[in-house]
């Protein structure tokens, strides 16, 4: 993006986890002990001594003194060491590169580390060695290295300040680091301003006595309005996740850079209303309600993540019209809800929710009264989607014959019989098993009137959603015995955590197996959805790509060398039009466009040459019916 330069303070970087992510001693160390016995102790001794001198617990003259006592490298070990760091340079300076080279001659590195690992390090990013201030080894004659050069100042205390006073910078001193040391700088009244920066290590009492504490170099040039890689720092992005999805989502939403903040168990309206306020993605199962009011309180949201297959409880209409996208995993527990119905249809069968606590109360029931085999049987599915048609082929594969009821068409697998009524399939199946969407128009579906349609003594199974059964009528049938057993997973009110108890009608009546909604909780099914959701709001936010959002026009666009305008806009006639006009006024090149609309939006991304004046930027976000715009770089 084109800029004008401004002036920019000189910048005095340390090196030792913040130009790198490590600490260079430490490396050396491991290094120099590959194959001994004693690496790892020696290795964390050295590494315990660099934190108290870092902290501010141990003069610093005394901690290096103490660490290369420990020190067994050679001059050898150097050119690996140097290998090693070049590949483990703090991930946004290493991609604002560009920015070292063009501000060439205002950015010093300043370290108490070593001038022979630090030099070719910097010397890639433009940072010549006349701009390193740093220690120097000394070595023994067979090249093995014994200490430091004492004379040097920055091997004493209060060196970074002596050093500081020795370059007598002329105007404005920022100083950039991960150390006491660094605070020292600014402490002494030789910089303007100092930044503790936490991507790599966080020590309280540095960032205690910072001006800013930065997550990442983006957010310094972003705070200053220097040219950047990033159009937007990602640790500016909050993600909040409720209802305890497996910690592999939070864990890829840190590695991207975000800042995650969870919550065991899921929040009632007023409380996420509370906590809505500055979050950008919010994580949720099946419990939390993205309803109109927290919505209303959502001022940053862009992607509301549902870490699972139900996108019932959230608000799909209101999130679009506020350009919020919506993403759910909708296959990843599909295979977990198929066995366990499986599993239910044979426990019914059996009788087994009555025998089991039977048997632990003491009591030998032996008897074949009631319980049957499931091999002949008809299965009526009423919902022959991702996970009534899979249950159809495994139900099959064990012999039971399968009759299905769905509102859309479906593919029919195997032999499966499709009912044209819902009756249909009621008359004639042993064992109904519901598997529809959440849908409002769903609630109740089967009330008083279609359980009295089932076969006396057949069997029910609700994995689906808690509304979708009348479960005061489904009481009734179980307890006049005119249904054989139920098996339920989902009901009208779930406790909001586990410390909440259970209350329910179907308490305590005969087989009747009752589960607290785990459907789709195995390990395999939650680690597939901790995949799968981040991965595509990831996407939308890094490239606009909408595929397999549940609310969303789907897009992708393939990326180019181009900068990317992501627009979102009420779906009134002449909107692509007026974007097309600013662009075409400014002579900006359209590299690429592709627009998809829906009942409520259009969704329209632009890829546009780099170089363009950004007086577009403000006059497209002013752009009439304008409901988001963003721009990716
Ligand atoms: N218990 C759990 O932990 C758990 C886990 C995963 C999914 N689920 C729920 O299971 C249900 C099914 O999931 P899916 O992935 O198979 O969904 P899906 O969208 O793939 O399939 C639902 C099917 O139901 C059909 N349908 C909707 N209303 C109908 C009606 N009134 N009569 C007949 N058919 C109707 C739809 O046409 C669709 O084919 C959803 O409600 C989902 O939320 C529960
Ligand atoms: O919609 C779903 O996938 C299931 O109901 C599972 O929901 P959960 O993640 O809240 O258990």
């Amino acid at each position: 993006m084109p800029h004008d330069p401004a002036p920019l303070p000189y910048l005095i970087i340390d090196f030792d986890s913040t130009f790198t992510q490590v600490e260079g001693l430490d490396e050396l160390a491991d290094i120099a002990l590959e194959g001994h016995p004693d690496r790892e102790k020696v290795v964390g001794a050295i590494r315990a001594l660099t934190d108290r001198g870092m902290s501010g617990e141990l003069n610093f003259s005394e901690s290096l003194k103490q660490r290369l006592a420990l020190l067994p490298a050679h001059q050898r070990h150097l050119a690996p060491l140097v290998a090693r760091l070049k590949g483990k340079v703090s991930e946004s300076i290493a991609r604002n590169r560009g920015f070292f080279e063009e501000f060439r001659g205002r950015v010093y590195i300043v370290s108490s580390g070593f001038r022979e690992f630090i030099e070719p390090v910097v010397a890639e990013y433009g940072i010549a060695s006349d701009f390193v201030l740093a220690n120097t080894f000394t070595y023994a004659p067979d090249g093995s290295i014994n200490g430091f050069d004492a004379t040097n100042i920055l091997s004493r205390d209060g060196g970074k300040i002596e050093q500081l006073r020795q370059l007598d910078l002329l105007g404005d001193v920022y100083v950039l680091g991960d150390g006491y040391t660094d605070y020292q700088i600014r402490e002494a009244g030789l910089a303007n301003r100092f930044y503790a920066f936490t991507e790599n290590v966080t020590r309280d009492a540095v960032v205690a006595r910072a001006d800013e504490v930065l997550p990442s170099f983006d957010e310094f040039l972003y705070q200053n309005k220097l040219p950047m890689t990033l159009s937007y720092p990602k640790n500016r992005i909050k993600v909040l996740l409720l209802e305890n999805p497996d910690a592999r989502a939070a864990e890829l939403f840190r590695q991207e850079g975000y800042q995650v903040e969870t919550i065991t168990g899921g929040l009632d309206e007023d409380e996420l209303v509370q906590h809505i306020e500055g979050v950008s993605i919010l994580g949720i199962r099946s419990k939390t309600n993205v309803t109109p009011r927290v919505l209303e309180a959502a001022n940053r949201l862009i992607a509301v993540g549902a870490f699972c297959i139900g996108t019932n409880q959230i608000d799909l209409t209101g999130c679009m019209k506020k350009g919020v996208a919506v993403f759910n995993a909708p296959f990843s527990n599909t295979r977990s809800v198929v066995e366990l119905a499986l599993g239910e249809i044979i426990m019914l069968a059996r009788r087994i929710p009555d025998k089991n606590p039977k048997m632990h109360r003491g009591e030998w029931d032996k008897s074949a009264s009631g319980s049957f085999e499931i091999r002949g049987k008809t299965l009526g599915i009423v919902g022959y989607g991702n996970i009534g048609s899979q249950l159809s082929v495994v139900a099959e594969a064990v012999g039971m014959k399968v009759v299905y009821y769905d509102v859309a068409e479906k593919l029919q697998l195997g032999n499966a019989v499709k009912c044209r009524t819902l009756e249909e399939l009621l008359r004639q199946a042993d064992v109904v098993t519901l598997h529809v969407d959440g849908r409002k128009e769903n609630t109740n579906l089967f009330g008083a009137a279609e359980l009295a349609m089932m076969k006396p003594g057949a069997l029910l199974l609700n994995n689906s959603r808690g509304h979708i059964v009348d479960i005061s009528a489904l009481a009734d049938v179980l307890r006049s015995g005119h249904l054989g057993g139920a098996a339920v997973d989902v009901f009208p009110y779930e406790p909001k955590t586990n410390q909440e108890s259970f209350e329910s009608e179907l308490r305590g009546l005969p087989n009747v197996l009752l589960t607290p909604h785990i459907g789709g909780s195995t390990a395999e099914a939650q680690r597939n959805i901790a995949e799968f959701v981040p991965e595509r709001i990831m996407q939308y936010i890094n490239s606009g790509n909408t595929q397999q959002s549940v609310n969303f026009p789907n897009i992708q666009l393939p990326e180019q060398q181009a900068h990317r305008l992501i627009h979102i806009h009420a779906n009134v006639p002449g909107v692509l039009a007026r974007i097309n006009n600013v662009l075409a006024q400014h002579h900006v090149n359209i590299l690429g466009q592709y627009l998809k609309t829906n009942e409520h939006i259009g969704y329209v991304i632009t890829d546009i040459d780099k170089q363009y004046d950004q007086e577009v930027i403000g006059e497209l976000r002013k752009v009439e019916h304008t409901i988001k715009f963003r721009v990716l770089y």
